[in-house]
């Protein structure tokens, strides 16, 4: 478990969890890393730690730098556990004096969880600290994704410490950016669609604010994944691309089904998708996890559902994921619901109404069909496919 130096007297001080695959409802079928990371001045900072149960790992890194009884500041940039999970072992193994740096929200959500009279020192952006020879400034992020989150800036060097922005869930014994390649584009789309998207136009104004301070970064250091040096502008870029929400000619088929009915329907919409040239991605929901969905809803501009009728109700696979998608807000999309059901069908008009709340533009009325489609009713389904997808075409022209 050793420190890696970043760049000269910063380290990498984090862990790996190789074996996380489920982070508060998104899919991390490759693991991730809790970064934290320690420079050594004249003063030493530690800016974040890891979940709990890393909070050893962390130390033992640490310990091969520097004492970790010998931390002057500690500085945390988000509240959520996996970065301040370890921060009470942390706290207790220093001065009872030791200053704790975070935003005003910070302190008020770390109070709010580890109910501790930490030393606390509120920062708002453009505040400086001086560690020796070098100097930190801040730069609240407020609801990126949280309201106590917040970016360190280390000038002398041009790193930006940026809490989860710019992160992704992937565990690995590479660090670096130039280590990986391009595989790790998707993993860093997957970690905006999932975490940041509902964010979205405050991401753009970070961006422009960023660009409009002049902001010089030679090396990006998120709380998780792979660190950015050899092209940090890329992930800025990246970040800036998605969060406008560009509609792509490319439709997201989600769907459950119990006797393959509503599956039929999908198909026979997906049919009429490629005659019209449109991309299309067709996700059983027991098969696809909600947060893969979520990627592929990023930059479609339509999404259809489909759900049987059970018991009165929608499936309640597509319920889950109408409420995760709904609370991520997607814009800019078409949408259509369709289902089979046997007797009184109520789910399709309640995926449609689910739709219609989260503000999805819908062309059509919903289609339902009773038990198993016929060919008339396929012909149905192909049509609604046609009009869902010609909607489309006339919003990504
Ligand atoms: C446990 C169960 C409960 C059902 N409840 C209803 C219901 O309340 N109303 C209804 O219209 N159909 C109900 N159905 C019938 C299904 O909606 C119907 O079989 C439909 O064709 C299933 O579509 P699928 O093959 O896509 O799952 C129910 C079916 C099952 C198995």
């Amino acid at each position: 478990m050793k420190p890696l130096e970043i760049a000269k007297d910063i380290y990498w001080v984090g862990a790996i969890d190789w074996n996380i695959r489920d982070f508060h409802g998104y899919s991390t079928y490759q693991g991730t890393t809790y970064n934290a990371f320690l420079i050594v001045d004249e003063k030493v900072a530690l800016i974040d730690a890891v979940k709990e149960e890393f909070t050893n790992d962390m130390f033992s890194r640490i310990s091969q730098v520097v004492d970790p009884s010998k931390i002057d500041i500690v500085i945390s940039n988000h509240t959520e556990m996996d970065h301040s999970g370890g921060l009470p072992k942390v706290m207790h193994r220093l001065a009872k004096d030791t200053p704790l740096y975070c935003s005003n929200n910070g302190m008020k959500n770390l109070k709010a969880h580890f109910h501790q009279e930490w030393n606390f020192q509120p920062v708002k952006s453009g505040d400086e600290l001086s560690l020796g020879k070098r100097t930190l400034s801040f730069l609240e992020t407020r609801m990126l994704h949280w309201p106590d989150s917040m970016f360190t800036y280390l000038p002398s060097d041009k790193i930006l410490f940026s809490s989860d922005a710019f992160g992704q869930h992937y565990a690995s014994l590479e660090r670096f950016d130039d280590e990986v390649g391009e595989m790790i584009m998707p993993h860093a789309a997957k970690y905006y669609a999932n975490i940041l998207l509902p964010f979205s136009q405050l991401v753009t104004k970070l961006v422009d604010q960023v660009t409009e301070m002049g902001l010089e970064i030679n090396m990006i250091c998120p709380d998780h994944g792979i660190l950015w040096r050899k092209d940090p502008g890329k992930i800025i870029q990246a970040y800036a691309e998605w969060a406008k929400q560009t509609p792509k000619k490319k439709v997201v088929v989600v769907y459950d089904t119990m006797w393959h009915s509503t599956e039929k329907m999908a198909d026979a919409m997906v049919e009429a998708f490629k005659d019209l040239g449109i991309e299309a991605r067709v996700m059983h929901i027991r098969s696809c996890h909600r947060s893969e969905i979520m990627t592929e809803v990023m930059d479609a501009g339509a999404v259809v559902v489909g759900s049987p009728t059970i018991n009165n109700n929608m499936f309640p696979t597509v319920a889950d994921f109408l409420t995760y998608m709904k609370g991520l807000k997607p814009k800019n999309k078409v949408g259509g619901a369709f289902g089979s059901y046997g007797w009184s069908g109520e789910a399709v008009k309640q995926v449609n109404a689910e739709l219609e709340a989260s503000g999805f533009d819908l062309p059509n009325d919903p289609l339902r069909v009773q038990y198993i489609p016929d060919g008339d009713s396929l012909q149905a389904c192909y049509a609604l496919g046609e009009q869902i997808g010609q909607a489309l075409l006339k919003k990504v022209e």
